[in-house]
């Protein structure tokens, strides 16, 4: 599959310290891919780099366009969409005035609607709930909410930081199986950044591993899951 993204030589920086050192790694079109590490390794700043929330240096391309020098919302705008860690729901709004604000790339108020009900069909339980506000929702419902606001955004890629970070077994499932209908049947590309990594493997077509803020590894999620380093660090057997 061709690279839909493209990383070389990242660097990422908080003020003066570096806590990307170089980083390289693919995202493969219409494939799923997820970035492993222990805490720390530069998983979310990984993240961050790509939409333009911290500083960095190096290449970073988008369906061949250079855009390591884009803004946050020209990021957005050209289809890269961002699932923050700590889900990034706007808690004093209600579900339906998150979705609202994920559509601002929608023109017409009909394609607001159909993205909605999209949504809406893909976690029900957001519908029984869009008066509700944000900060009211559960942790799992937070981050149906979240996804589909990213969604909203009609993406081409999906940055996924931590889906799982604090939900039970079962939602952490339901969640991971939307995000496989959304890449099979929708196409959208996800980069899955993750800390159950047995889950991201599970999901993921390819992986790349990342240390104190290095890649130090990548492959097929099968070769992955078949690496003694990864099975003992991270996997526990
Ligand atoms: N706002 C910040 N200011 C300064 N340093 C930061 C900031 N955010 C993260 N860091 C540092 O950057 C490094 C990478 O952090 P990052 O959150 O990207 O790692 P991670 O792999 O996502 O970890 P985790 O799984 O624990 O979230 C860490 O050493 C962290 O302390």
């Amino acid at each position: 599959m061709a690279a839909l993204l493209e990383a070389k030589n990242v660097e990422a920086f908080y003020g003066p310290t570096r806590v990307l050192k170089g980083i390289s790694f693919e995202v493969a079109e219409g494939g799923v891919t997820t970035i492993l590490g222990a805490n720390g390794a530069g998983k979310t700043s990984t993240l961050r780099a790509l939409s333009g929330l911290v500083r960095r240096t190096g290449e970073i391309r988008f369906a061949g366009q250079r855009i390591d020098g884009y803004t946050t919302e020209k990021t957005a705008a050209l289809g890269i969409a961002h699932v923050p860690d700590g889900r990034g729901t706007l808690v004093n709004m209600t579900v339906e005035e998150n979705l609202r604000v994920g559509a601002y790339l929608r023109r017409s108020k009909r394609e607001v609607e159909e993205g909605m009900e999209h949504m809406f069909s893909y976690f029900p339980r957001l519908r029984e709930r869009r008066q509700q506000q944000a900060g009211t929702l559960s942790g799992g419902e937070q981050q149906m909410l979240a996804i589909s606001r990213a969604l909203m955004q009609r993406p081409r890629l999906l940055l996924m930081d931590e889906p799982s970070f604090g939900l039970a077994p079962l939602v952490i499932r339901e969640i991971f199986d939307i995000m496989r209908v959304i890449n099979k049947q929708e196409g959208v590309s996800i980069l899955l950044v993750e800390q159950n990594v047995a889950r991201a493997l599970d999901l993921a077509d390819h992986a790349w591993l990342l240390e104190t803020g290095s890649t130090v590894i990548s492959g097929t999620a099968g070769e992955l899951r078949d690496n003694q380093q990864i099975r003992r660090s991270y996997l526990g057997f």
